[in-house]
């Protein structure tokens, strides 16, 4: 959303983080007051500063991340048919498999992108029965699921995951609120019934040179309010851009997630917070052929007839409300749009 330049301008000195912490969350989860409002105080910096933090101590099962790993791996690594049959029916229905694209990711920040070599699959909520998710203006954020028949257990392991990642989601928009000076629970009403989407992809090894420019995944910022991460290990990883203009490698940390802040959070803080632009970088070319990378995304979109409207604690008296009131599902529509005609221009 802003640039760094913008921000570093509006806030900062040149004393600001040039990497992306590791924190580890237990004593907000289970600490006395002291202790939460030490990781609190500690995630606004960051947030301020960088956009990105590696979160560990969050209790989240692993062996289901690893389970959804593996399924996923075995989905991607399948045949081709098997995933048309699942593809997503278009340019906002995110839901089902999305293959490699026409154009990258860094396309709709106005760059020339040729397409990121990635393809992923995405997980909206998996029980629509709810009343919130049965009105008319709310089918366009909750489309059914497209499930593939192979790997069996795929459906189940992604829905599992889909809840578990969602209950993590919460808690870090309870620390979140309380990094702001809010309330606890002054999100939860704006995220009960979320059109959050889960995207598990994949980014094949490389067995002929990528062209000139092209990533991964060219640099972008999320849309959301939030992203929880979960990478792999393998060579050819994420980097986020500092304020001071640099590139640097997002630490890998066995069990860790990394949390990062998207547009809407940035709208909703009024600029206090940093939805910051990062990037998936190719392995280096000896190892290319053999290294594959897979990673997680859980994309936190608030309910979409939640109102973004700047976060009465960001109000400064030198720094007004800088945006109207808007919906969040309005955001996103408005969000895509942009994007769609920035992407048809090249
Ligand atoms: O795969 C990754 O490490 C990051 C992916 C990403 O930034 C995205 O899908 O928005
Ligand atoms: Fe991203």
């Amino acid at each position: 959303m802003a640039t760094p330049e913008d921000a570093a301008s509006a806030h900062h000195g040149p004393a600001t983080l040039d990497r992306v912490p590791i924190v580890d969350i237990s004593p907000f989860l289970h600490g006395s007051p002291a202790e939460r409002a030490a990781v609190a105080d500690l995630v606004d910096r960051t947030n301020r500063e960088i956009g990105f933090l590696v979160i560990t101590g969050h209790g989240f099962d692993l062996e289901l991340l690893d389970r959804w790993f593996e399924i996923s791996r075995r989905f991607f690594e399948g045949p081709g048919s098997a995933k048309r049959a699942v593809m997503h029916a278009g340019p906002t229905a995110h839901h089902g498999y999305h293959g490699q694209g026409l154009s990258g990711l860094a396309a709709k920040e106005g760059e020339e992108a040729p397409p990121d070599l990635r393809e992923y699959f995405m997980i909206g909520q998996t029980d629509l029965s709810a009343a919130p998710f049965r009105t008319p203006e709310a089918g366009r954020f909750h489309r059914p699921n497209l499930w593939p028949d192979e790997p069996a257990e795929f459906a189940a392991v992604g829905g599992a995951y889909y809840a578990a990642i969602s209950r993590l989601g919460a808690e870090l928009m309870r620390l979140f609120a309380v990094s702001l000076g809010l309330p606890e629970h002054w999100f939860d009403d704006k995220i009960d019934h979320h059109f959050s989407i889960v995207s598990s992809i994949y980014y094949p090894e490389q067995k002929t040179a990528p062209l000139p420019g092209q990533l991964r995944a060219g640099a972008h910022t999320d849309y959301g309010s939030l992203t929880i991460l979960a990478p792999t290990a393998a060579p050819g990883g994420l980097q986020v851009r500092t304020l001071q203009g640099e590139w640097v490698d997002v630490p890998h940390v066995p069990g860790a997630f990394v949390i990062n802040i998207g547009d809407m959070m940035q709208r909703w803080t009024n600029d206090r917070w940093l939805s910051n632009m990062h990037r998936v970088v190719n392995p280096p070319s000896a190892v290319a052929a053999t290294s594959p990378r897979q990673s997680i995304a859980f994309f936190l979109h608030p309910n979409h007839d939640a109102v973004i409207e700047c976060i009465p604690t960001c109000i400064e008296q030198n720094a007004p409300a800088k945006y109207p009131a808007i919906l969040a599902g309005e955001y996103m529509i408005e969000k895509e749009a942009a994007i769609a005609t920035a992407t048809t221009k090249k």
